[in-house]
């Protein structure tokens, strides 16, 4: 086991088997729902990707050397207001605040139903935006896809943990709206004690997180306990984590671990966030109670606009009426 590993630290291997055994899968789906019902986070390591880590930040560092006005080409509205993109694109860095990064997001490469009405604030459905110059939109699109289904993947394990048939949580991935965040953290210069944070404790929305960070290191997360643990880089690994959905919709057992950001002095920082996310139906319910429980009638796409509103870099989100499009039947998902 690496020696730097603070946290659980999960082989993937079975998944790359053709023909998994039982057992194998039974084990994995256990030490994983261990993992994530106590720290609510863990490290993945041998996960069938056919991107290496390298080849996942020259993506990011071929995005983040783009001129300024190729970036800006696709930021969003907030950002540019003659820009018609509101949810996927670029954002600029939020000078003197505590969350100091630029990022660029991208949804599936499909198009997602939902009507995209122009006058909604946020379209949660809309298409992604490529800057001209960018060379690596292939990659990138296919970096989501192959995450997507590493995601299924996880998600089948989480469901047989959770008594549940493996394909419990496939209608939740049905027209997913999951985002792939490439970010930057320039380096702090010069070194300010004040920028303690380059992003804000929080816990994340949706239904899992899969993390790949650099090596700078500067993640914690929140333990049990209450201490503001360090969770570096690990070789070949993938930070895995929870997010509010799946905290709801496993009745707890599944945490949602808040964790930020703390600036490293005169380093840059990248890091490669996937968010998965349903495809639009109720934000409520648990395994427990199909769905009855409590949030169930609220919309997920606006848990989502919620969230979104705590943050620096979607400045402008409100969550009132027409400030998104989604409902249960533009987006086609119930339950
Ligand atoms: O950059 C990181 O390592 C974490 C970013 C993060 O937590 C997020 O974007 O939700
Ligand atoms: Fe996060």
């Amino acid at each position: 086991m690496p020696n730097n590993a603070t946290l659980p630290i999960i082989d993937l291997m079975p998944l790359s088997s053709p023909e998994p055994t039982i057992d194998a899968l039974t084990a994995l789906s256990q030490s994983l729902s261990t993992a994530l019902s106590t720290t609510g986070f863990a490290y993945l390591i041998n996960a069938p990707l056919t991107f290496t880590h390298a080849d996942i930040f020259a993506l990011a560092h071929d995005f983040f050397s783009l001129p300024e006005e190729e970036k800006l080409s696709v930021a969003k509205k907030t950002f540019v207001p003659q820009n018609t993109n509101t949810y996927r694109g670029f954002f600029p860095t939020q000078a003197g605040s505590d969350n100091l990064k630029e990022g660029f997001e991208i949804g599936p490469s499909t198009p997602l139903p939902g009507i995209l009405d122009p006058r909604a604030k946020f379209n949660l459905t809309e298409p992604n935006v490529w800057p001209a110059a960018f060379q690596s939109r292939d990659g990138t699109e296919m970096l989501h896809g192959e995450l997507q289904s590493l995601s299924a993947k996880l998600l089948s394990l989480l469901a047989i943990a959770l008594a549940k048939p493996p394909s419990y949580f496939d209608a939740y991935l049905h027209s997913s709206t999951s985002t792939l965040r490439l970010l930057h953290y320039p380096p702090i210069t010069p070194p300010s004690p004040r920028q303690e944070l380059c992003c804000t404790p929080h816990t994340d929305s949706g239904l899992l997180t899969l993390l790949h960070q650099d090596e700078t290191g500067g993640l914690e997360v929140l333990s049990a306990d209450g201490q503001w643990v360090a969770a570096p880089y690990v070789e070949g690994s993938i930070v895995v984590n929870i997010g509010d959905l799946m905290s709801k919709v496993s009745g707890g057992r599944f945490r949602a671990t808040w964790h930020r950001v703390r600036s490293s002095a005169g380093r840059a920082r990248f890091s490669v966030p996937c968010f998965f996310e349903r495809g639009g139906g109720w934000w409520g319910g648990c395994v427990d109670d199909d769905g009855e429980g409590e949030g169930a009638g609220v919309l997920y796409g606006r848990h989502v606009l919620e969230k979104m509103s705590g943050w620096v870099e979607f400045r402008d989100v409100e969550v009132g009426k027409g400030a998104v499009v989604e409902t249960v039947e533009e987006v086609g998902v119930g339950a």
